[in-house]
């Protein structure tokens, strides 16, 4: 099966706080909590496609990507190989342009909400880089 090359951000604003939004209830994993992002296009560097998938459907930019980690995962319908990059300096109000609710959260409240299941390690790595600076 091919893999699917998914660019994913998360973006942290001033204070800390990551955003997350919710997948549409038809889209694969849909109804779970993301952190927002989507397909690499081919030959697209990984960069540009954060960029492309933030201005899409948040209609925000952004400062600084730093990689964070690379989460290969096979949901067995689907295998994906996630992306993960760090998004600061942001410019622009957040808003679900395609109709998706969005949250602010802090590392810690990560917990509180449903990701699919090749999320764990990012949210993981999220909540010990808290740990370690607090
Ligand atoms: N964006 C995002 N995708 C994730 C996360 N975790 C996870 O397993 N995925 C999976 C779900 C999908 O199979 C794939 C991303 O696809 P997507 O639906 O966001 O892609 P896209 O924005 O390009 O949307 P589309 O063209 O399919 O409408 O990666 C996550 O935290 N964020
Ligand atoms: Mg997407």
């Amino acid at each position: 099966m091919a893999v699917v090359h998914v660019a994913v951000a998360v973006v942290m604003d001033a204070r800390q706080r990551i955003l997350i939004s919710r997948r549409a209830g038809s889209a694969h994993q849909g109804g779970l909590w993301e952190f927002p992002g989507g397909k690499v296009e081919p030959g697209e560097p990984v960069r540009d496609a954060l960029a492309r998938e933030l201005r899409e459907e948040l209609g925000i930019g952004f400062g600084v990507a730093q990689p964070l980690l690379l989460v290969p995962f096979d949901y067995g319908d689907k295998a994906v190989l996630l992306d993960v990059y760090q998004v600061t300096g942001l410019t622009g109000e957040a808003r679900g342009l395609e109709g998706q609710p969005l949250a602010w959260v802090t590392a810690t409240e990560l917990s509180q909400y449903p990701f699919p299941a090749a999320n764990v390690p990012i949210v993981a790595a999220l909540q010990a880089e808290r740990r370690a600076v607090s």
